[in-house]
């Protein structure tokens, strides 16, 4: 209930709320551009999208989108125009043959300058600070690089199947993966494992990757948008004008206003309200990353440091041209963009195997058929098993995680197809929508490795094995390291267990609308058993899959000791 004090105050502040509305109503509608020979897409102002419920994430509205004016389309957010790319052909034409133009990211006051000073890789724009950032995530994860990896990731893979084979919780396995996921990135980034989830490093560490993604206001941004094609289901025009000012402002805290209004960066510091939590916020994360760069450091003088991304960004510091906080901040790479990514592709993994048995079990004949019974797959087992492999691919075209991948932000006027791409435009690849083209990926909803291992029949597009990870100069950096990781995870599962539906439960949704999450998503949390299997008592060289992982577990907690 309102009380007399908090009324004096909000009936000025509803009033000047309504009279911005409806400037920025008037301005959006009447003074904002509207290039005629812009990518097709839904009008200015008034949106053709208002067929789109609520709450349809927006990749699926993009799809829609593509649906009824083609490959390219477009449609204006405020000022910006913002650019969707449907096919593999559209994101490689412009992507990445058109990389020195198309690799730069919107701008992002909250996440990327306010709360990083811009030195967070992810949406730093196209610079040489950005070629610095990014050339130490080659040396630190380039397929050289990553594959001095290995023997970590197949270390934690044998202590993660001994925790899963002793787990009599099924919804303690996700802890588990995430522990796995956590200490694969700090080992790779700082040479340091991480043995529980309580790690004080891992708690502070979380909160900070949390807030940063939290504020990534493309998110928002995207949810706004699509707020907006939903006013026509408004029945009065006056309050469709009222609802258009209100989405287009800032969520109800108002703590974003500066996204849609950066000039308020101008007004003195001491008003800027919106500043200081992530200044804060800021300064928390500067102490966090430089404490576990200097440790590595100090681990180096010592002569003690295994190889990591961060011993490689020391020793080579002055190649990459990062002073040392920019360095400590390049270091938050992998834990901000690494962990989620993999849980959530595993997450679909589980749940394809669920869905599609008659895989899993294709998949464990070609295990036993090459590694036999009485050991765990190896990395070196690799070219031998070829489904595994494809396996691995459909698992991320299936159900893309990052289904519009990351924004690209255009820094050049651009012509493709006789359709004009202004400088600053955003551009998304439509990761999703490209998962379901037919003619890349005939019946596309089905889980079907099959699609990665045969040769194109003649006339179809043979099936693109990376665009999931986006395109063009900003490429995942991590997907060797990714890939690495669910091989050996999938690979070793698959050998030790048999992954089925508890008792009783039902088959979870396999509909990516059901998905969680924004610019990562993710199934709805769900229920798997993962029965040990049966190697068959009866055949020769048969070891008990129980005595078999205890023993490699011992071993993996041995050669463990070599990291801290
Ligand atoms: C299945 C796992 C993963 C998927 C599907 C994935 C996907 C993606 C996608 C779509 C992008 C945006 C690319 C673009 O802008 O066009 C990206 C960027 C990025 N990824 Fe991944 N990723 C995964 C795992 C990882 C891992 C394990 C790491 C690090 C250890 C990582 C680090 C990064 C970084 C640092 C960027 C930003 C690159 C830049 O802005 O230049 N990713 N990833």
């Amino acid at each position: 209930m309102l009380n007399g004090m908090s009324m004096t105050k909000f009936i000025p502040a509803a009033c000047v709320l309504i009279v911005l509305s409806l400037f920025v109503v008037f301005y959006s509608l009447v003074l904002g551009p509207n290039d005629p020979n812009r990518p097709p897409g839904p009008p200015r102002g008034f949106f053709a999208l208002n067929k789109t419920a609520a709450g349809v994430p927006p990749w699926k509205a993009f799809t829609q989108l593509h649906k009824k004016f083609g490959s390219v389309v477009s449609l204006y957010q405020g000022k910006t125009l913002v650019v969707v790319l449907g096919t593999v052909k559209a994101a490689t034409d412009l992507l990445d043959k058109r990389g020195s133009i198309y690799s730069s990211r919107p701008r992002n006051i909250m996440a990327s300058e306010l709360m990083s000073g811009g030195m967070r890789g992810l949406t730093m724009p196209y610079g040489n600070r950005w070629r610095g950032w990014r050339s130490l995530m080659h040396a630190g994860m380039g397929i050289e690089a990553s594959n001095g990896y290995k023997t970590l990731q197949s270390i934690e893979s044998k202590i993660l199947l001994r925790d899963l084979l002793t787990e009599t919780d099924l919804t303690r396995y996700a802890a588990h993966l995430r522990r796995f996921a956590i200490s694969i990135v700090y080992c790779i980034t700082y040479g340091r494992r991480v043995t529980s989830l309580d790690d004080p490093l891992v708690v502070a560490n979380h909160k900070t990757d949390e807030s940063a993604l939290i504020s990534m206001s493309i998110r928002y941004n995207l949810i706004a948008i699509f707020r907006l094609h939903n006013v026509r289901r408004a029945k009065y025009f006056i309050l469709r004008l009222i609802r258009i000012g209100f989405t287009i402002m800032p969520p109800a805290t108002g703590k974003y206003i500066v996204e849609s209004w950066p000039f308020l960066l101008k007004l003195p510091h001491f008003l800027q309200w919106f500043r200081h939590a992530p200044l804060r916020q800021r300064a928390s994360d500067s102490k966090l990353y430089l404490y576990l760069m200097n440790t590595v450091h100090k681990q180096m003088e010592s002569g003690a440091a295994p190889q990591s991304i961060a011993r490689r960004a020391i020793e080579r510091q002055k190649e990459f041209g990062l002073n040392d906080l920019e360095t400590a901040f390049a270091l938050s790479a992998p834990f901000t963009a690494g962990v989620g990514t993999t849980l959530a592709a595993l997450d679909v993994f589980f749940l394809a195997m669920l869905h599609y048995p008659a895989v899993m079990h294709r998949a464990q004949e070609e295990i036993e058929a090459v590694v036999g019974k009485d050991r765990l797959p190896e990395f070196d087992d690799a070219k031998s098993l070829p489904y595994i492999n494809a396996m691995i691919k459909e698992v991320l075209r299936w159900r893309p995680i990052a289904p519009l991948g990351v924004a690209h932000s255009v820094i050049a006027d651009d012509t493709y197809q006789d359709m004009s791409i202004p400088n600053g435009s955003t551009v998304f690849a439509n990761i999703y929508s490209m998962s379901k083209g037919e003619e890349m990926f005939p019946s596309p909803d089905d889980f079907d490795p099959e699609r990665y291992l045969e040769p194109s029949h003649q006339g179809e597009a043979s099936p693109h094995s990376t665009f999931f990870f986006g395109f063009g100069r900003r490429i995942c950096p991590g997907m060797h390291v990714a890939h690495n990781s669910l091989f050996i995870v999938i690979a070793r599962i698959l050998s030790a267990f048999n992954i089925q539906l508890p008792k009783g439960s039902a088959l979870p949704s396999k509909v990516s609308e059901d998905f969680i999450g924004g610019l990562v998503i993710r199934p709805k949390p769900f229920v798997y058993q993962l029965e040990p299997r049966d190697k068959s008592v009866s055949s020769p060289g048969h070891v008990d899959i129980g005595i078999l992982v205890e023993e490699e577990y011992r071993r993996a907690l041995d050669e463990a000791k070599g990291w801290m």
